[in-house]
């Protein structure tokens, strides 16, 4: 069984961070595990308080995982702190893992910031370099190229900055434009139009966090990127579509296992000719 690890934030209402991450590791058949940089006190509707855990802890975390386990992949999400960042970074290149794969978490979906404007520079320095792929939403890049972004030229501007940063790829995720969710994949040399179609639902916590987590999974099962970041995005919109009415807030995206699974089982079958 192929594993994945997740460095990411706590969320006690289960919609987003490590445990959105481990529900879409599980869904995609890939062995969950998780170091936790930050416990959030959180639920649909807001974020209401955060404890960043020591670094020291962080390490320990890192190195009790990689010094027992194989890593196939590892997925980032909330670091919180420059001095979380900074852990996170120097931990990471004694095992210099193959596959990593970036969410640079900056906001809630209720406008409680997750990351200090401090580790913005460690975020850019040390941790996007290590990245085979960064996957930041158009506020997320706009703070990362220091500029606007409304078109999709605009987009493709910010993924060549943002790649020249050192990541191998980059996702730009267009959620937050108007029109169709389309994100634009590139790898440094060609540009891949993932196209979406909305969905008219305010439950989207954690959707940033689960397409990111899919990526990883798809590839440590040996997906190619632009296979990984397709079937990753056909999963998302498969997870919004069923998102549950849970709390009064942004409820939580569904991890479709049975359907996921059975269609993938069923495509298999179709395939075989059976
Ligand atoms: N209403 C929607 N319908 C369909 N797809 C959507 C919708 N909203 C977002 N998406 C898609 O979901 C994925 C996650 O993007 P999004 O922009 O929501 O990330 P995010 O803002 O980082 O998420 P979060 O911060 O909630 O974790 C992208 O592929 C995006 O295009
Ligand atoms: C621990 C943690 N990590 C990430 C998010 C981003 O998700 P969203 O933008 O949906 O609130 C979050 N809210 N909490």
């Amino acid at each position: 069984m192929k594993t994945a690890l997740t460095i990411a934030g706590s969320d006690s209402g289960g919609g987003a961070g490590i445990q959105a991450d481990l529900k879409a590791f599980s869904a995609h058949g890939v062995y969950g595990m998780s170091v936790i940089t930050a416990v959030t006190a959180q639920n649909t509707v807001e974020v209401r308080s955060v404890q960043d855990i020591e670094t020291s802890i962080i390490k320990d975390q890192i190195e009790a995982v990689f010094d027992d386990i194989r890593v196939d992949a590892v997925k980032i999400g909330m670091l919180s702190s420059a001095k979380t960042a900074e852990t996170v970074a120097a931990s990471l290149q004694i095992y210099e893992p193959a596959i990593v794969v970036l969410d640079p978490v900056m906001v809630s979906k209720g406008g409680h910031h997750l990351l200090q404007s401090d580790a913005i520079s460690v975020l850019k320095e040390k941790i996007i370099p290590m990245a085979t792929i960064i996957t930041p939403n158009i506020p997320e890049a706009e703070v990362l190229v220091r500029g606007n972004i409304q078109s999709a030229e605009d987009m493709m501007e910010a993924c060549r900055s943002m790649q020249s940063l050192g990541a191998k790829a980059v996702l730009l995720k267009g959620g937050h434009l108007n029109g169709e969710p389309n994100d634009l994949l590139f790898d440094g040399e060609i540009f891949t139009w993932i196209n979406g179609t909305r969905i008219h639902t305010k439950n989207t916590h954690g959707t940033g966090c689960t397409l990111s987590s899919a990526i990883a999974a798809n590839l440590a099962n040996g997906a190619s990127l632009i296979e990984a970041v397709q079937e990753a995005k056909k999963y998302i919109t498969l997870a919004i579509t069923h998102s549950l009415e849970i709390g009064n807030g942004h409820g939580p995206t569904h991890h479709f296992y049975e359907l996921y699974n059975n269609a993938k089982l069923v495509k298999k079958l179709l395939v075989k000719g059976i």
